[in-house]
């Protein structure tokens, strides 16, 4: 295994282990020349092996049958030339406000901290499609072009970040605030100002 695939297997253990995506759900991927390393399609990520190499234009170059979603972390990479990384996971508070009715399409989650506000800032909700409808690729690429982190509505978040453990890092931040947001949902709640997010960039 070379070092990348050594870490996106460590990364899948790791986000598997902490029930941050379960069964066979989430892919992950990692720029690699004029593509990207992606895990194989139906597998766990709790135990990656052999990875499949995707084109940025999104061809299966080698390896495994990739991902499904190989098409949205192209979209992702061509959207977003600083991105190293993309992390896409079924976790359960993201996924939980995914499907909720009356979000925000522009930004679907309040600025309730200064680190969710560092480390995702806003988050658009990307109309429903089914997993591997490449019909969300173009949707998905516009919307990237602005926000590194997307909510899939009723499926669950996929976050581009510099490498591996920054994408980690930001999708694992999108998961906790969105844990968060459902707890202080009956409650009166004051999220951060205009001028306090505007203070964080
Ligand atoms: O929700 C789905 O089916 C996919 O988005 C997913 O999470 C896992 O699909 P593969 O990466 O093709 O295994
Ligand atoms: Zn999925």
């Amino acid at each position: 295994m070379t070092d990348l695939s050594q870490q996106i297997a460590d990364l899948g253990a790791s986000l598997f282990a902490r029930r941050l995506t379960h069964g066979r759900t989430g892919n992950l991927s990692a720029r690699t020349g004029g593509g990207f390393l992606i895990t194989p399609g139906g597998g766990s990520l709790g135990a990656v092996g052999d990875l499949s190499l995707v084109s940025l234009a999104g061809e299966h170059l080698d390896g495994p049958r990739p991902s499904k979603e190989a098409f949205l972390h192209a979209a992702l990479y061509r959207a977003r030339p600083d991105a190293g990384a993309v992390v896409h996971l079924h976790s359960t508070h993201a996924v939980a406000v995914s499907c909720h009715a009356g979000l925000d399409p522009d930004d679907a989650l309040p600025p309730l901290t200064a680190y969710y506000v560092m480390r995702v800032g806003r988050l658009p909700l990307l109309p429903y499609h089914a997993p591997g409808d490449p019909a969300l690729g173009p949707i998905a690429e516009r919307a990237a072009r602005t926000a590194h982190a997307l909510l899939l509505a009723n499926h669950g978040p996929i976050v581009a970040g510099a490498g591996l453990a920054a994408a980690a890092d930001a999708i694992e931040e999108l998961e906790e605030t969105a844990r968060l947001w459902l707890l202080l949902r009956e409650r009166p709640t004051r999220p951060l100002t205009p001028d306090q997010v505007r203070s964080l960039s």
